[in-house]
């Protein structure tokens, strides 16, 4: 049995209020409705506290009934559900902190990647990805990064953890849909928040040049430009590309290029080199694409903006016009953005 206050139905929400904020509510219950009452169900009291709560009600109304309430008859609230990082807090403290399991993890549509080291053994990393399946809301398989990102392809091994063996999904971002395979393409949604400052910065009459566009994340955010070439020399992600232009409605603008960009000659007065790790050894490409006064949006890693800026400097008359830290990469780098004017080369 549950002690429920019983208050005409217009006092409720005051009633409620006051007894939530005098910490009487009992929170594993939900209020009940019936006919023009509420029933409003109150952590145990004994007689003297009833008394208490009695005077201190009367002053906001003037009657109030405790009953006692079959508690089958108020549905149980919910209790309130742990989140992931949560769960991870409470269960491996001593693992988060020494990086053997990281609390952020990424979600791409219904794929959930999580960052979990070898050093946790099978049955651990599988049992942390069935509860991550039950608590990341709309997920239908958990995976884990099983190797860093490599190879020209930029792609990563994963390995599931729990759910589904699916790898395709539908990503929404910035008002646009891609179609990602996570395992057959680079993909990353951190850098959403980058690609709306992209798409912010590009006028109509831009010809855009993404060399490494993956499956046109960067393409796809410029769709405001007059024409945008989209080259990369996986065939996966072209393939999905194209699925991306028709999806996105953008076939008159965009121009897929399944090849090697060095092997392309295309020219354009917006330059996207979305490859960090590599981008300092296609810079003499980049400046061979670039129209006079255009601008390239040079991704780089590094611990800070020196050495890309005396690589521009070294090789063309530019101005920097924006730099900004994208994202950590390791302890001590970061993802670099520099937006470089070249005034000429
Ligand atoms: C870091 S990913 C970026 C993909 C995409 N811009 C994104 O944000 O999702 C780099 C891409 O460059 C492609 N790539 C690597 N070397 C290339 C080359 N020489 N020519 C064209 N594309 C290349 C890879 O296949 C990969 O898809």
């Amino acid at each position: 049995m549950v002690i429920c206050c019983k208050v005409d139905i217009k006092e409720g929400e005051k009633i409620r209020r006051f007894l939530l904020d005098n910490n009487l509510l009992n929170k594993n219950y939900s209020l009940k409705k019936e006919d023009d009452y509420l029933y409003i169900p109150l952590i145990n009291l004994n007689e003297d506290i009833k008394k208490d709560i009695n005077e201190l009600i009367n002053k906001i109304i003037n009657k109030i009934e405790f009953v006692e309430v079959n508690d089958e008859y108020l549905k149980k609230a919910k209790k309130r559900q742990m989140n992931f990082r949560g769960y991870l807090l409470k269960n491996f403290k001593k693992e988060v902190e020494e990086g053997l399991i990281a609390l952020s993890y990424d979600v791409i549509g219904d794929i959930v990647i999580l960052q979990i080291s070898d050093e946790i053994n099978e049955e651990m990393r599988k049992k942390i990805g069935k509860t991550a399946l039950k608590l990341i809301p709309s997920i239908k398989s958990v995976f884990r990064r099983k190797s860093n990102i490599k190879g020209e392809f930029r792609i990563r091994e994963l390995e599931l953890l729990a759910g589904e063996y699916r790898t395709l999904t539908l990503y929404k971002e910035n008002g646009y849909k891609l179609w990602v395979d996570v395992e057959k393409v680079y993909f990353s949604p951190r850098l959403g928040w980058e690609r709306k400052r992209i798409m912010e910065k590009v006028k109509f009459d831009d010809v855009v040049v993404d060399m490494f566009c993956g499956v046109g994340p960067f393409s796809i955010a410029c769709k405001n430009a007059k024409k945008i070439y989209a080259i990369d020399i996986n065939p996966n992600a072209i393939e999905l590309l194209k699925k991306n232009i028709e999806l996105n409605r953008l076939q008159n603008k965009i121009t897929p290029i399944l090849k090697d960009v060095r092997m392309v000659d295309v020219k354009g007065n917006r330059v996207i080199m979305n490859l960090p790790k590599y981008a300092h050894l296609f810079v003499d490409k980049a400046l061979n694409i670039v129209e006079d006064n255009g601008i390239i949006h040079y991704y780089t890693i590094g611990k800070d903006f020196n050495d890309a800026i005396e690589l521009f400097k070294s090789k063309c008359n530019c101005e920097i016009l924006e730099k900004r830290v994208v994202k950590s990469y390791s302890p001590r780098e970061y993802v670099l953005v520099l937006d470089i004017l070249v005034k000429n080369i």
